[in-house]
C-alpha cells in the first residue's frame, strides 16, 4: 500500500523540506540526490504494471513537458537531498524486490549510477523511466525510455506557469537518438510514448524509423507502447479509449495508468 504520509514511515524525507537549489550541475556521488518522494506502490505503467515497487523520485529535469504529473520535480523542483545509504536503507525498510527510480530526470545525476550499482548488489530488479535524452553507464534492468514528443511541448497557451525559455530549450533537447539508441543497446528496455490522439503516431513512427537505422539493437513492435495522456481520472477517461484503438490500428502495445486508475493524482502513488 502506499504510504500516505512519509513522515509515518522510518528514515523518511519531510516532504515539507524545500530546497531549489539547481539541479543540473554534475555533482559528487557522495552528495547523494535530491528526492522528492520515496514510496511503495504497484508500478502502474509498462510491462511490469501491477509489481509492488518501491519508486524513488528524484527531482530536477532538463524538459518541461507542459503536461508533466510530477510538476514539483521539473516546473517548480522540490526536494531534500538524501545520501545514498539513506535512501538504500529505506528502500530496504519496504518488502519488495522491484525499485523504481524515476523523477524528474534521474540519469541527470552521476550518483544514480551508483544507487543502481549498490542496488544492483544487494539483488533489486531495477527499472529507471527516464525521457531518454541522458545517457550513462549503469547496471539496469529494465530502462524505460519515454521519448518526448512535440505534442508535449509547453507553449504560452500550454504551459502550467511562465513557459519562458523552455520552449525552445524542451524542443532543442526532447530527442536525442545518440543517447535512445545507447539506451537500447545496453538493456531491456521499453519506449513508452504519451499520447493524445491520431497526430502524435507520424512522429512516433519517424522516431522508431530513426532509432531502427541508428542502433544495431532490435526494437519490436512490441517494446512500443502507446500511453495515453492524462494525470487524472477525469482526463484519462478522455484519452484512453482513442489510445488503445490506435494501438490496435497500429499494432503496438497499450499501457494503462493503474496507479491513476487506482489512486487518482494522489502523492506516493
Ligand atoms: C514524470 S516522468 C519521470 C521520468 C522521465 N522524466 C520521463 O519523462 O520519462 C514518469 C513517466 O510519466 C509520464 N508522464 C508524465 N506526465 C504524464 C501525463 N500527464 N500523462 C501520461 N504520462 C505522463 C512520462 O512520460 C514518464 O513515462
Ligand atoms: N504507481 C506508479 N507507477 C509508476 N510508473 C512510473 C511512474 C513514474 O512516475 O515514473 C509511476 C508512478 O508515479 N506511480
Ligand atoms: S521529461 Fe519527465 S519529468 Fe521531465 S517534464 Fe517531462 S514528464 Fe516531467
Ligand atoms: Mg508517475
Amino acid at each position: 500500500m502506499p504510504v500516505s504520509d512519509s513522515t509515518d514511515h522510518e528514515g523518511v524525507i519531510d516532504r515539507k523540506l524545500v530546497d531549489t537549489e539547481e539541479t543540473n550541475e554534475p555533482r559528487n556521488p557522495n552528495d547523494g540526490l535530491p528526492i522528492n518522494e520515496l514510496f511503495v506502490s504497484l508500478q502502474g505503467e509498462g510491462k511490469l504494471a501491477g509489481i509492488p515497487s518501491v519508486f524513488v523520485r528524484t527531482s530536477g529535469c532538463n524538459l518541461r513537458c507542459w503536461f508533466c504529473d510530477s510538476y514539483h520535480t521539473s516546473w517548480e523542483p522540490t526536494h531534500a537531498r538524501l545520501d545514498l545509504e539513506e535512501i538504500v536503507a529505506e528502500i530496504e525498510s519496504y518488502d519488495a524486490d522491484h525499485v523504481v527510480l524515476t523523477g524528474g530526470e534521474p540519469l541527470l545525476y552521476e550518483a544514480s549510477v551508483k544507487l543502481l550499482a549498490d542496488l544492483d548488489e544487494l539483488g533489486y530488479h531495477t527499472t529507471v523511466e527516464t525521457n531518454g535524452t541522458i545517457y550513462r553507464d549503469a547496471p539496469i534492468d529494465l530502462v524505460s525510455i519515454s521519448p518526448k514528443l512535440e505534442s508535449s511541448t509547453p507553449t504560452p497557451e500550454r504551459s502550467p506557469t511562465d513557459v519562458g525559455e523552455w520552449e525552445q530549450r524542451h524542443e532543442a533537447d526532447r530527442i536525442d537518438l545518440d543517447s535512445l539508441s545507447r539506451l537500447v543497446e545496453d538493456a531491456a528496455f521499453q519506449l513508452k510514448f504519451v499520447v493524445t490522439g491520431e497526430e502524435d503516431l507520424p512522429e512516433i513512427l519517424d522516431v522508431l524509423e530513426a532509432l531502427r537505422d541508428a542502433t544495431d539493437a532490435t526494437v519490436r513492435d512490441e517494446d512500443v507502447l502507446l500511453m495515453p495522456e492524462g494525470a487524472t481520472r477525469t482526463r484519462l477517461a478522455e484519452t484512453r479509449t482513442r489510445v488503445a484503438d490506435l494501438a490496435m490500428t497500429y499494432g503496438f502495445r497499450y499501457t494503462p495508468r493503474l496507479h491513476v486508475d487506482l489512486w487518482n493524482d494522489a502523492p506516493e502513488t
